[in-house]
């Protein structure tokens, strides 16, 4: 395997297409991954996840574009970047009626490993699964379960993992470990893109990347993306009744680009700040509710990325796109 340590990127690619029949699915992709850092890719459904991930680990050939994966060209040596990092797939199998070891030591003996035990040992090992390694797999919980998946896409130590939403259906415990874990292994150099629709999982990476209709609309930190979209965000407090009303009225009103219910407020964001102020101060003047300013966050900024794109793609929705 190349040496890792010395690659600039681990996730180099640029300008990749692909195309299923006339739907255009990843456009223009680049991206740049350093080592040791969790990149979270977000997007809503359909929106070219999977297809940009499966290209970047040489599942999948690109109609255009070039770059690399560990130092690997993605067009030309996609049988070193296969054996080369840890894919978890949306759905991953396993033997329901085997234990954790049989089930790694099946993967093992797949991938035709040299020296299964100890690898097997490791994995349980690395992700303290050694005292439930005799647990049948079919009665774990599904946080045990994905944890399984993980042990076993690290078999191989791979330097660079491919997460497809690892932790869909899974309890906030058990997904709060699996993050524990990921971090580990980022400090331990080991790359990750994660994809995920869970807004505090997108809070847990080093960088963010949201895709919609398969083109990348912001990158960066969870900072950098907030800024990105130069939202202003206000909050109305006031009587639950009158808010749900005030949402209404508020919707296609000057400035309004954004209406949701937080909490017990109303939040409204907008790209043109005076306007939206002026909309705000008109509507709330003389009536039972406060207005005070509010910080733009991260959930905020994904929902006006996702507004009416709710699944991408989807046969009346991505018409004409
Ligand atoms: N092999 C294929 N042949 C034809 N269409 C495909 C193929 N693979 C994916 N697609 C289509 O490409 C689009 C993007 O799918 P993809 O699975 O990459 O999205 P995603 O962002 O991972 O979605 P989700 O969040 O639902 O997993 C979808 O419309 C999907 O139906």
């Amino acid at each position: 395997m190349k040496d890792s340590a010395n690659l600039s990127y681990m996730i180099d690619v640029r300008g990749l297409n692909k195309r299923f029949g006339d739907k255009h699915v990843v456009r223009d992709l680049s991206l740049q991954v350093q080592r040791g850092e969790i990149l979270g890719f977000l997007g809503p459904n359909g929106s070219g996840k999977t297809t940009s991930i499966r290209m970047l680990c040489g599942l999948l050939t690109p109609d255009s574009g070039s770059g690399s994966c560990l130092g690997y060209d993605i067009l030309k040596q996609s049988d070193q970047i296969k054996r080369n990092v840890g894919y978890m797939t949306q759905k991953f199998s396993y033997w329901d009626d085997l234990t954790i070891r049989e089930n790694l030591d099946f993967v093992a003996r797949l991938y035709e490993m040299p020296d299964r035990k100890r690898a097997v040992d490791e994995a349980l090992e690395g992700l303290r699964l050694t005292s439930r390694a005799q647990q049948l797999t079919g009665t774990l919980s599904g946080g045990w379960k994905q944890r399984l998946a993980l042990a076993a896409c690290m078999l191989h130590k791979p330097r660079l993992l491919l997460l497809d939403e690892p932790t869909a259906g899974v309890d906030p415990a058990a997904r709060r470990d699996f993050w524990e874990e990921l971090h580990e292994l980022a400090a331990q150099g080991i790359t990750v893109l994660v994809s995920t629709h869970y807004m505090d999982e997108a809070e847990r990476c080093h960088k963010l990347a949201y895709i919609s209709y398969g083109a990348l609309l912001a990158q960066g930190t969870a900072a950098e993306v907030i800024e990105s979209q130069g939202l202003s965000t206000w909050a109305i407090h006031g009587d639950a009744d009158r808010l749900v009303e005030l949402s209404r009225q508020l919707r296609g009103q000057p400035g309004v680009d954004l209406t949701v219910a937080f909490g017990s407020a109303l939040h409204v964001s907008g790209r043109d700040g005076a306007a939206l102020e002026r909309t705000l101060r008109a509507v709330t003047q003389g009536q039972a509710l406060r207005l005070e300013a509010e910080r733009t966050g991260l959930e905020h900024v994904f929902i006006f990325l996702m507004r009416g794109s709710a699944d991408n793609f989807a046969d009346t929705l991505g018409a004409g796109r």
